[in-house]
């Protein structure tokens, strides 16, 4: 019976806790009659949590996934500031952490993996640096037992023929191996949490399975959060443990990922019925203003 207990609080236990996290533009562009000009607000103060568990993120185009993920990872443009009342992994006061902070958490505690391995990974440099630099980053270890690291992970990651990949540019290889080059990259620090933001949408859809089933494996044999942000409902629904809709910047609706079929919240089940079929697979949804894309659930007029 403890033992149960200790396993279910091990699976709850909150891995990020996120409470009113505001992103605006640092420029004060809007007019309020009382305030003056105030920052324009992309991100309205949501808060959710992330335990052992895939949580996914979905909404239409603009809703404000990706600038969740990167305020939360302190990676927002310039132009852009995050505030939250709390923002932390495990008792760690990620709003407080400067250039140091962050370098020492990154890849180690939480790794990002993005769209695109074109803008992620240097294409000036070979692979098997990419892939040990957190390792380089953050250990000690010997340079010959960094290189059987990032073997032993590319071979994780279902790569065929590491020592070759090892020795590549990314410019040699396909958009596939790319994604799963930054998997590996992103997984041999060991993070806690791994944030994914459309970590498949670049691929076809048979790579995009692939993908997912051995990001999915990988966190569940390392006991890791992750957190997914998706515009694919259909991936999610299977996927996902959990799901929170987003909606010009609010959390609008959370509910368990395999009730999104029978979700009872208008705007979900709208962005439900309103998802791809087979043939537009993997185009993005629709923001709510394009004339063409009206949302069933969409009660505005
Ligand atoms: N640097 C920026 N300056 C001003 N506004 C921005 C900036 N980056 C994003 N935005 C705006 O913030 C809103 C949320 O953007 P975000 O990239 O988080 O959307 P998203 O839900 O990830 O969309 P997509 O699915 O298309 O990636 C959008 O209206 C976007 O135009």
């Amino acid at each position: 019976m403890g033992c149960a207990i200790s396993w279910i609080r091990v699976m709850t236990d909150s891995l990020l806790q996120v409470e009113d996290l505001v992103v605006e533009t640092r420029d004060r562009t809007v007019r309020d009659e009382e305030a003056g000009t105030l920052p324009r607000q992309l991100v309205h103060g949501i808060s959710f949590t992330v335990g052992r568990e895939k949580v996914a993120i979905v909404g239409e185009s603009g809703s404000g996934k990706s600038l969740t993920a990167r305020a939360i990872m302190g990676l927002l443009p310039t132009s852009l500031a995050a505030r939250a009342a709390g923002l932390r992994l495990g008792e760690t006061d990620l709003a407080g952490l400067d250039a140091r902070g962050w370098q020492r958490l990154r890849g180690r505690r939480i790794g990002l993996v993005l769209q695109d391995p074109k803008f992620s990974l240097n294409p000036a440099h070979r692979i098997g640096r990419q892939v040990e630099e957190v390792l380089l980053l953050h250990g000690r270890l010997p340079k010959a037992e960094r290189r059987r690291k990032a073997l032993a992970m590319l071979a994780d990651v279902g790569l065929d023929d590491p020592e070759r990949i090892y020795a590549s540019l990314p410019a040699e290889l396909s958009g596939g191996m790319g994604q799963r080059v930054m998997i590996a990259a992103m997984l041999i620090g060991e993070p806690e949490l791994l944030i994914a933001d459309e970590p498949t949408s670049a691929l076809d859809h048979v790579v995009r399975d692939q993908i997912l089933a051995l990001i999915e494996r990988l966190a569940r044999e390392r006991g890791m959060g992750l957190l997914l942000i998706s515009h694919d409902l259909q991936q999610v629904s299977h996927f996902a443990d959990r799901v929170l809709v987003m909606r010009r910047g609010s959390i609008v609706d959370a509910l368990p990922a395999n009730q999104l079929a029978q979700a009872t919240q208008p705007y979900t089940r709208g962005l439900w019925q309103a998802r791809p079929s087979a043939a537009t697979y993997g185009t993005r949804l629709p923001a709510p203003d394009t004339p063409q894309a009206p949302y069933p659930g969409d009660a505005r007029p």
